[in-house]
């Protein structure tokens, strides 16, 4: 049976809470002055699904949180996560165990990413934040875990899944993901698993990405037989690949440093990833391109996903993550974004994916429909009355509703180049 997140039946100044992750038994205090508490202690009989509940929490949580703000209640949210956007310059981050700066050999001490074997053992302790992301040491998913949390212990996982364990049995305490990228779109299976998991999402990293063409060294472009990265990667470089006059094939791979490191155990002279500056200097490859992007403006986008949600607010930019399904189709779909567009919340992103309990229906006449569930985006506070307003008008018109998260939006200024000169 899966464990409930954080409900509680009251609201308690005192706000210390003890909760037990599945199958572990562990104590977690917060370090909050004010909290809301809402406990669920029987979720069949709380009136809904468990969905439906959680986002009910979640608008009780936002009205709690302006209620605290119109009486001047100070309050610090969960801890760390103010970290996101109170980071105005942003460096590469020396991270444990990473090794920056090592030589081609020195891989090998890289950490391992983790599999689906160790997500069941004993979780680790250590002051500092772990933050799980997907692939090898220099993949750009550790730089944004970095960006996050700059002094955190990253620690590579070799699939999301894997990363999402890793955060719900309190292996890591947060996990950064990518969503989406300016180029090649939605990371779908990120979508997929947010609602299969539940972690809430406190946070977004919005990491500008810069690939380079590395190779052992010695190799020369014209070499090269084969190139190998991660998908998303190869699609944000095919132009220019094409235009560098490569008569090499594409190969995809996990992650864009896991391809760099593959090349370096390997000693594989004809082959070339696409993958960070930092990859390069990790795994001891030359750069034989730099900044091979077709767009320069090439942009990834990451959420950061933890086992408690954050305390909406309204002193800085918020956004607000849904994912909502209609019985009958697409068709009350404007009624939904009209419930937004009223109030002027202005929608950062919007996607549908199949519904995965329903993917189709038919109609009387016998004609198919394919049924959605939407992932919106919006730009406002949990806090703020009007995204509650819209948030109970949405939940009107959807047969099942779920906050993701309100969190604080990266408001970081654009800096087209990420690597270190
Ligand atoms: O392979 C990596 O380095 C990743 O961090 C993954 C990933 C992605 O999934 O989109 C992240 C950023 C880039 O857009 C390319 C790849």
């Amino acid at each position: 049976m899966q464990s409930l997140n954080p409900l509680w039946n009251s609201i308690d100044k005192s706000m210390v809470r003890i909760a037990s992750p599945p199958g572990l038994g562990l104590t977690y205090q917060r370090s909050s002055p004010i909290r809301l508490s809402v406990k669920c202690v029987d979720p069949t009989n709380a009136g809904g699904t468990r969905h439906e509940w959680q986002s009910c929490c979640a608008i009780l949580a936002g009205k709690v949180a302006s209620l605290q703000q119109d009486s001047k209640n100070t309050y610090t949210g969960a801890a760390g996560i103010a970290s996101v956007n109170d980071h105005q310059t942003l460096e590469l981050v020396p991270m444990n165990g990473a090794g920056a700066g090592a030589g081609a050999k020195s891989s090998l001490a890289l950490p391992k990413p983790l599999s689906m074997a160790n997500v069941s053992a004993a979780p680790l302790h250590g002051s500092q934040l772990r933050v799980a992301y997907r692939g090898f040491p220099g993949a750009y998913s550790e730089t944004a875990a970095g960006k996050a949390y700059p002094n955190c212990e990253a620690i590579p996982c070799d699939q999301f899944e894997i990363a999402f364990q890793a955060v719900e049995h309190w292996i890591a305490d947060r996990a950064v993901l990518p969503v989406e990228n300016s180029h090649g779109g939605s990371i779908h299976r990120n979508y997929d698993l947010l609602l299969r998991h539940r972690l809430h999402i406190v946070g977004e990293v919005q990491l500008p990405v810069q690939h380079c063409l590395i190779a052992l060294p010695g190799v020369r472009i014209e070499h090269l037989t084969r190139i190998i990265s991660h998908p998303q990667a190869l699609s944000q470089c095919e132009n220019t690949l094409t235009k560098l006059g490569l008569n090499a094939t594409r190969e995809a791979f996990d992650d864009t440093a896991g391809a760099a490191e593959y090349i370096a155990t390997n000693n594989l002279r004809e082959t070339a990833a696409i993958a960070s500056s930092r990859a390069a200097e990790l795994y001891g490859l030359q750069i034989l391109a730099d900044g091979i992007q077709d767009d320069s403006c090439n942009l990834t986008r990451f959420v950061i996903l933890s086992r408690e949600p954050i305390i909406p607010r309204t002193d800085r930019p918020f956004k607000t993550s849904i994912a909502f399904a209609q019985e009958k189709g697409t068709n009350i779909l404007f009624k939904i974004l009209s419930s937004f567009a009223f109030r002027n919340i202005n929608l950062a992103k919007i996607e549908s994916r199949p519904h995965r309990n329903q993917p189709i229906t038919v109609a009387d006449v016998g004609s198919k429909n394919f049924e959605y569930m939407f992932y919106v985006d919006f730009e406002a506070s949990m806090a703020e009355e009007r995204a509650q307003n819209a948030m109970a008008e949405v939940q009107e018109f959807t047969s099942f509703l779920r906050v993701l998260g309100s969190y604080p939006m990266d408001m970081t200024p654009w800096k087209p180049a990420i690597e270190e000169s």
